[in-house]
């Protein structure tokens, strides 16, 4: 930091940007960004951020500077000079939030995200920017220099210049500034001469900012239209108005898959226009938490309260975007009475309420489009069956497997399994892993195959965690086809004839002593037709997908023992039956035991190491390969 003179009255401070800032400028300038226009959408949105705040704090704050001054955006430009200005009357910046909020980079992590968009040669276009909190700096994009004079709203407060070429300094001064809000200005760059145009100034702010809650005036002439779509009833809205309305509050590039207008007078007054993106962004399918921060906008009497306002919606449905806008909390509510207020309790009942019935309707009138949304957010509306009792039933029908009777892309409701189920089958069998292929190989079907009996199967890590929890639908328990305790008793065909028990007991013998403590039982199976062996659990045990996935979350959790079920019809144990009436002590029945219980645990991905189990496939490909 230096101090230079300013025509002797008051001092220049320079500043350094921290290491980091200077990275991101670089980034910013020379590599990232595909569409410079933008720049203007990130000013025009700090503005009304700023004015946002001001209309705000005006509400309780009677020592405000300059209340009486109107809110509102104004840009002037000079083509002649390719100069640029716009100004705001908006909260202003002290000297101290000049440089926290000009100087540093405000999200952690931003840094490192965007370097490794370049590495991976992406570009930033307009549609992820907003996102990093670095909006201000793509200015730097138009323009070498930029000029920002700003002064607070606080009672008191001074007016300062900020000013930088984006090279890794910056300086500040004071100045006389007489009202409050914000003014930046620069001179574009050569190759940017294009935006100092009148027509592209009023092109890019009708493009991106034509739903900015205050006026936008260039020069005279006001350039958005402020409308709160909101309030209109459900005829008067136009698809392609509420699309391009939907893109400015979601930060969306694409349109929504619905949306869904709301008008509600009673108990709470209030209406709201409510969106159903296209696609989850998938941090919030990944990142735990990551829902809590969302919300739709919360508006009382037109004015924006709060940005996204947690309290209106369960989190399982804060992926929906949009407004809502309300007539029964005063102006001036604070968050914590926001939290707290029986009105919001009451909106959020009602919300939900409606936001089910309109999935509901969906599913019957608009199938393919209930798909899309059920494929994007099903496994974050499943939660709610967890968390949102009131609404379980609700959300239990809207739920969709795969199963082994539907076509790849289908699906099935528990109400269609339920009524197509046969009358002397009494329970709904699912089977849980990692995906639908590798479900359907697994030899725990195999009965339920044979027998035609519909098996739902779940692919959906979630599922694990919530299906079960379903205990019955219609009366029918919901059944893991791993369970030891399944009836197997009726058969559609004759069985072969199985092994004679003075032969099958020493089977069942063997392999107990040969696997030890590493299984609960060996037991003859009536489950399997074509495998030799698989594994289940026991009455009470844990659905293996249910252990990897528990497993998963804590690495100490003791595995739980399964059951090893054998297929007494199967060549492989009649001749391992063979084998040991022949001669007890041959070294090859051990190898083929180890190596069937191994496989089975392959097959599920419960097999930790795979060097016995390759070194045993080796010892019997030799046996077999010996010439006699
Ligand atoms: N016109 C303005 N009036 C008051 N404060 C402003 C103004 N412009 C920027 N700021 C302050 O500077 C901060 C940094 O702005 P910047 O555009 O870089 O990021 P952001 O607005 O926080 O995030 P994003 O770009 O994602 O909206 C803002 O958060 C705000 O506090």
């Amino acid at each position: 930091m230096s101090n230079n003179s300013n025509n002797g009255t008051s001092p220049v401070q320079e500043f350094e940007y921290k290491a980091e800032m200077k990275q991101l400028l670089d980034l910013i300038v020379h590599s990232l960004y595909t569409h410079p226009e933008i720049y203007l959408r990130e000013l025009i949105s700090n503005a009304s951020d700023a004015l946002s705040k001001v209309r705000f704090n005006a509400l309780t704050d009677q020592e405000m500077l300059d209340k009486e001054v109107d809110l509102a955006i104004r840009i002037t430009i000079d083509p002649k000079e390719m100069t640029f200005v716009i100004e705001d009357s908006g909260v202003g910046m002290t000297e101290e939030e000049l440089i926290a909020n000009l100087g540093t980079v405000a999200k952690s992590g931003t840094l490192g995200f965007m370097q490794s968009l370049k590495e991976q040669q992406k570009q930033l276009d307009g549609n992820l920017i907003g996102q990093f909190g670095v909006g201000f700096y793509s200015v730097f994009m138009v323009t070498e220099e930029v000029t920002v004079e700003t002064r607070s709203s606080h009672p008191g407060s001074q007016g300062f210049r900020w000013r930088s070429g984006g090279q890794g300094t910056y300086t500040i001064e004071k100045i006389d500034k007489a009202e409050r809000g914000t003014k930046i200005s620069f001179k574009f760059k050569e190759e940017s001469k294009e935006f100092a145009e009148e027509y592209r100034v009023e092109q890019i702010v009708k493009k991106y900012s034509n739903f900015v809650d205050f006026p936008i005036y260039l020069g005279e002439k006001q350039l958005n239209s402020i409308t709160a779509l909101w309030q209109r009833s459900k005829n008067e809205l136009k698809d392609e108005e509420v699309n391009e309305f939907y893109k400015f509050i979601a930060n969306d590039y694409q349109d929504p898959l619905d949306y869904l207008p709301v008008s509600v007078e009673g108990m709470v007054t209030f209406k709201a226009l409510l969106f159903l993106p296209k696609e989850a962004p998938p941090e919030m399918l990944y990142r735990q938490g990551e829902l809590e921060n969302h919300g739709p906008q919360l508006y009382v009497k037109k004015v924006l309260i709060q940005n996204e306002c947690r309290d209106l919606l369960p989190e399982y449905l804060r992926f929906i975007a949009g407004v809502v806008d309300t007539e029964d909390l005063s102006l001036n509510v604070s968050r914590e009475v926001v939290q707290s207020s029986p009105v919001m309790a009451k909106i959020r009942q009602i919300l939900t309420g409606k936001i089910l019935g309109w999935f509901e309707s969906l599913a019957k009138e608009q199938p393919e489009k209930f798909k899309t949304f059920y494929k994007a957010f099903g496994p974050i509306i499943k939660i709610g069956l967890n968390t949102d009792f009131t609404n379980r039933e609700k959300l239990i029908e809207l739920l969709r497997f795969e199963s082994t009777k539907t076509v790849d892309g289908e699906y099935v409701t528990l109400k269609e399994y339920s009524e197509r189920m046969g009358a002397d089958q009494k329970e709904i069998y699912y089977h849980s892993g990692t995906s639908k292929g590798q479900l359907l190989a697994h030899p725990n079907l195999e009965y339920f195959q044979e027998m035609g009996i519909e098996v739902l199967l779940l692919s959906d890590p979630v599922d694990v965690f919530v299906i079960p929890s379903i205990h019955e639908y219609d009366k029918k328990p919901l059944k893991s086809i791993e369970k030891a305790d399944i009836d197997f008793s009726k058969k559609n065909k004759e069985t072969p004839e199985p092994i004679a028990e003075n032969l099958l007991s020493p089977v069942l013998q063997l392999f107990r002593e040969t696997l030890g403590e590493g299984v609960e039982d060996v037991i003859e199976s009536h489950r399997l037709v074509n495998s030799p062996v698989t594994l289940v659990s026991g009455k009470d045990g844990l659905d293996s997908q249910m252990e990897k996935m528990m497993k998963m979350m804590r690495s100490d959790m003791p595995a739980g023992k399964r059951i090893l079920e054998v297929n007494t019809a199967h060549p492989i144990i009649r001749n391992l039956a063979g084998l040991i009436s022949a001669d007890p002590s041959n070294p090859l029945i051990v190898t083929a035991m180890k190596q069937l219980y191994e496989g089975a645990l392959f097959l599920e991905g419960g097999l930790d190491s795979t060097t016995g189990f390759l070194s045993r496939m080796n010892e019997l490909i030799e046996a077999a390969t010996l010439s006699r």
